[in-house]
């Protein structure tokens, strides 16, 4: 039959070799499956490949299982094939494995995180890296500090571009080191000519360090202590009738920045559930732009910050729904509303969470003027501030909706607002 002539397969000649049962050939020809979407044959490719021995096909069986992609998600098997290519040398498995012990689902949350990130630092793992810098850089000795700096470097140096924009603006400011204006703008540079856009004004003190003490009695500088996360921020009440409480520099700058540089590029118009269908749709109520943090994407700086909000507001990491990070320009704003769901949404995901009980909104910059979040029926307006946060409670105790919780994104009269929010759920949303 004549037609169009069938393209060449560029998998064809890996085809071959996986066909003999090549381990190395299985995996890259399951790597190029899943750039073509082909989930399922690339799945079946690496099991058989992980069966083999071959650590970097047990890796990304693994993040499969961790996503569902191919299958349910089976977080319990992901933490086996992860174990297995960790005892094979492989420090990058320890890092997802860190990751999946943040959530507490799958393992527990124990002092194996220092170590498996350490080792995956050591490694040269760029987001492994990235969240050490950020950890260091919470910390206020001057010798913490400097680790920080020397990481971002280290990240910049091997391609990290989010870790070369937090390196840009702790240049230009001279946080944790001079001031280097010459350095900051010829890194700026090459980030624009990559089509980054420069991040907004973002600054925050660093707080004071409530961390758990060493058997020495106090913590040593330049040493990894990631448990500092799970301390619990000191919060302010600011009503009882709706809750509502207020926790000042929760986020460090460099956390806040991360935030921004990764929504900043995947950006749309925010949307918001209708209330009589359940289906999300563009309103007038929520004129703000968003982007939520897809769980593939999601690294373990990332994860970290997620586990510092939950933590703030006293809840699991697990009961969180994915973090939506929110850009308002002049004029735009959220109108009051109430952050449960109609029946009919919590119906389309993940029913057996329940509603969101909690939420938890931080504020990533200063905003010129207007955007303070308001509780009309609390009768208290809270400022946007760099690192703020503002927890609030959706439910009563017993699970029905607070009418009382009404609030509202008051609009931007000057400047730019950027605020990261986590619903947080009854029961448990994510899979690890
Ligand atoms: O923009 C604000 O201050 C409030 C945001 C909000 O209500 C939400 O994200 O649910
Ligand atoms: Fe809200």
């Amino acid at each position: 039959m004549k037609g169009t002539p069938t393209p060449p397969d560029p998998l064809g000649s890996l085809r071959t070799a996986a066909g003999s049962g090549v381990p190395e050939a299985m995996f890259k020809l399951a790597v190029g499956l899943v750039t073509q979407q082909r989930f399922e044959e690339a799945f079946d490719l690496h099991r058989q490949a992980a069966e083999a021995g071959h650590v970097g096909a047990q890796i990304e069986l693994a993040r499969m299982l961790m996503h569902g992609i191919a299958g349910d998600p089976d977080p319990r098997l992901a933490v086996h094939w992860l174990e297995r290519a960790e005892t094979a040398g492989q420090p990058i498995a320890g890092y997802y494995l860190a990751m999946m012990q943040l959530g507490t689902v799958a393992m527990p949350r124990d002092g194996l995180i220092n170590h498996r990130v350490l080792a995956a630092v050591q490694a040269d793992f760029p987001p492994a890296i990235r969240a050490a810098a950020i950890h260091f850089g919470r910390k206020q000795s001057d010798a913490d500090q400097t680790v920080c700096l020397q990481l971002l470097s280290r990240g910049s140096n091997l391609g990290d571009v989010v870790a070369a924009q937090l390196l840009a603006e702790r240049l230009q400011r001279g946080e944790g080191c001079q001031p280097q204006p010459q350095a900051a703008a010829q890194l700026r540079a090459q980030l624009a000519a990559v089509g980054h856009k420069p991040l907004p004004s973002i600054s925050v003190p660093i707080p004071p360090l409530v961390l758990p003490l060493r058997e020495s009695g106090r913590v040593e500088p330049g040493v990894l202590a990631l448990e500092e996360v799970l301390q619990p921020a000191p919060m302010q009440v600011m009503s009882r009738r709706p809750h509502v409480m207020r926790i000042d520099k929760l986020l460090s700058a460099d956390e806040c920045r991360l935030l921004v540089a990764h929504a900043q590029p995947n950006l749309r118009r925010s949307q918001t559930v209708d209330p009589e269908t359940g289906q999300p749709v563009a309103l007038e109520i929520r004129t703000s732009s968003d982007a939520s943090v897809d769980p593939i994407t999601e690294d373990l700086a990332l994860r970290m910050v997620q586990l510092r909000m939950a933590r703030s507001a006293r809840v699991e990491l697990s009961h969180a729904e994915h973090l939506t990070v929110l850009r308002y320009e002049p004029g735009e704003e959220y109108r009051p509303h109430r952050d449960y769901r109609p029946p009919s949404s919590i119906e389309r995901d993940r029913p057996e969470a329940g509603n969101r009980a909690r939420t938890i909104c931080v504020y990533l910059n200063d905003v010129e003027a207007g955007g303070e979040t308001d509780f009309p029926l609390a009768g208290v307006r809270i400022a946007p501030v760099a690192g703020r946060a503002v927890v609030f409670d959706n439910l009563f105790n017993d699970g029905r909706p607070d009418p009382e919780s009404l609030h509202a994104g008051l609009p931007i009269a000057h400047g730019e607002k950027w605020l990261a929010t986590l619903w947080l759920r009854e029961r448990r949303y994510r899979h690890y």
